[in-house]
């Protein structure tokens, strides 16, 4: 892992005087089990972040508590709309949440089944994104279609075909095209890069890091993987039993790791 963690310029631009999402004491408890306990970060404009920790460390149920799929017990979370002003995003209206599903955010799943239409084509499959926001106009549809398949690298010949024709690396880069089409300010991943196999993963996460950097994302990506963290986010929370045990800048915190838990898992990282 000798590769720099990505600089977030975003971070010292003066002009952002605010976080596009802020997240407070969220607490998510199934039952008497916890599934997150009292995190609270902040993401600015342009920043990716990694939530990172083993197995039922709380990854996937803070991502879901945030992303609004899944009611937190406690704790706010709170977005900076297009109005410019933070809202509480468990007291917005349904019109506006839908907007922000549709347009304002992106969710990459593992699995691309869960975020595809694998019966409808690759194009309307990044078609339909851009339809959901307003555009009426076939020809541009088509067009921007066949451009965002040549950046996630699928040969526009394959515009027709459904992604259920297409190889597990080729529906993921679909998934993210889909995505990022509309151009969304804020996109969740949920180990993106996850059941792939590692060259396929290693192209992948090329891609992601190019298209991350070029459109300026604000991402929040949930990885067990260390390495995944390293290439592609400027900060990291780690995780342990539904809690954070430490956070910071990638870079110094994989490199001088402070938590006993963190330094643990960087020493079987560099070990493996
Ligand atoms: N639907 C559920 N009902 C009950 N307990 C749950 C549920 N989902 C998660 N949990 C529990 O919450 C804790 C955190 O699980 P979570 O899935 O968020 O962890 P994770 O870090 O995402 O794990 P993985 O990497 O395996 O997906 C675990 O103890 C898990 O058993």
């Amino acid at each position: 892992m000798n590769i720099a963690a990505p600089q977030a310029s975003a971070l010292q631009d003066d002009s952002i005087e605010q976080p596009l999402l802020s997240v407070r004491s969220l607490t998510r408890y199934y039952g008497t089990r916890i599934g997150c306990a009292d995190i609270s970060f902040d993401i600015w404009p342009g920043e990716v972040l990694a939530i990172v920790g083993e197995s039922g460390s709380g990854k996937t149920t803070l991502l879901n508590c945030i992303s609004t799929r899944l009611p937190p017990t406690s704790g706010t979370v709170s977005y900076s709309m297009r109005d410019g002003v933070l809202h509480d995003l468990f007291k917005l209206r349904e019109a506006d949440r839908r907007f922000l599903l549709r347009t304002d955010w992106g969710f990459v799943h593992q699995n691309p089944a869960d975020g595809l239409r694998m019966a409808a084509s690759a194009g309307a499959n990044v078609g339909e994104r851009l339809m959901a926001v307003g555009d009426r106009h076939y020809g541009h549809i088509r067009e921007t279609a066949i451009d965002w398949l040549d950046r996630v690298e699928i040969d526009a010949g394959r515009i027709d075909d459904q992604p259920r024709a297409f190889s597990g690396g080729m529906r993921q880069r679909l998934q993210i095209a889909r995505n990022l089409v509309t151009a969304p300010r804020l996109v969740f991943m949920d180990e993106p890069t996850g059941g792939l196999d590692v060259s396929v993963q290693a192209r992948l996460l090329d891609l992601l890091r190019g298209l991350v950097n070029d459109l300026g994302l604000a991402v929040i990506i949930v990885t067990h993987d260390l390495a995944v963290a390293r290439l592609l986010s400027h900060r990291m929370i780690v995780m342990k039993d539904g809690r954070v045990v430490e956070q910071g800048l990638t870079d110094r915190l994989l490199d001088d790791p402070q938590a006993p838990y963190t330094q643990l898992l960087v020493s079987s990282i560099l070990q493996g």
